[in-house]
């Protein structure tokens, strides 16, 4: 099933047969996937579904076992060097652990955001541009949190640290944003507000965005448009509105036939999905120490 869009000027992403295996692993199968500019695409499925994987061979991150993956016009397995990180720079990438520098300033981190635009490395706030600076304040204010700015980065929350890591992604003032899986570490109101403030800036700047969750409820109410993973296949790919839970709920490959039934299945991907936010917490935690 795969949803129309608009004509071939306004396509962004496509992906079109992506296979990718890893060994014997086989995490995507087959994966095609068109993106218009300035929709918002949530990506669902199970752990291990292939979400993450899709992700990033959109940045080039990986490199396919075949088929093809179009982004911004440009067939990404086919650059490197100075084109690759030309069409990342045009592309925002937000994770779910932050990754941001604790015991730098919430203005460093977002500053580190331009870094690609400057030769040499940098330490310290006096070492980058006046001009960068206003703009990195800028989008602290955007997402609420100029008051911070001086503020060591590990003393604030984990919705306070994502939205740093939405400002530093700002800082490429990218036509894409992609997010694998960006409120997985955050209670419910955080997730919301961390959501709310992704969808302002995408419509009132024209991003696109694509992101992983694992959250059902959050993806039909946030995204304009659901697709579905099941080990590395797309199995639904249609606008989010009008869209029910039970719909949904196939991608897992389960089948609610009551109300009853559909939270029982609910309680237990949300009990998997915490799971697997935890063996990711554990497996970062390992390899930082
Ligand atoms: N670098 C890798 N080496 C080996 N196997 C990998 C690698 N990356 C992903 N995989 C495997 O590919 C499959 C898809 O993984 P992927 O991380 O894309 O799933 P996901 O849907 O994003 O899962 P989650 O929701 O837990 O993040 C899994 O079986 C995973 O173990």
């Amino acid at each position: 099933m795969s949803t129309q869009v608009g004509n071939e000027d306004s396509v962004v992403i496509d992906v079109s047969g992506l296979t990718k295996e890893f060994g014997r692993t086989v995490a995507l199968q087959g994966a095609s996937l068109t993106v218009a500019r300035g929709e918002i695409v949530v990506l669902l499925g199970l752990s291990g579904s292939g979400k993450s994987t899709l992700l990033r061979h959109l940045d080039g991150l990986e490199t396919p076992t075949s088929g093809s993956v179009r982004v911004l016009g440009q067939e990404v397995p086919r650059l490197t060097g100075r084109r690759l990180r030309a069409l990342r720079s045009r592309m925002g990438f937000v994770f779910q652990q932050f990754d941001l520098v604790p015991s730098l300033t919430v203005l460093e981190n977002v500053l580190t955001g331009a870094l690609s635009e400057l030769r040499g490395p940098r330490i310290g706030l006096w070492s980058y541009p006046k001009r960068l600076k206003l703009t990195a304040l800028g989008h602290l204010d955007r997402v609420g949190l100029l008051d911070r700015a001086y503020q060591r980065a590990d003393t604030l929350s984990g919705g306070q640290q994502q939205r740093v890591a939405i400002a530093r992604a700002l800082m490429q003032d990218p036509e894409i944003l992609l997010a694998d899986e960006p409120v997985a570490s955050l209670d419910p109101e955080s997730s919301e507000q961390v959501m709310s403030l992704i969808r302002e800036i995408a419509m009132d700047e024209g991003l696109t965005v694509v992101c992983s969750l694992h959250q059902v409820d959050l993806a039909l109410s946030w995204g304009d448009r659901i697709v579905g993973l099941r080990h590395g296949e797309v199995v639904l790919d249609t606008p989010a509105e009008g869209l029910s839970k039970a719909e949904v709920m196939e991608i897992y490959g389960r089948v609610a036939t009551s109300t009853t039934e559909l939270e029982a299945i609910e309680v237990e991907l949300s009990d998997a999905a915490a799971d697997a936010a935890a063996e990711t917490h554990l497996a970062d935690g390992a390899l930082r120490s």
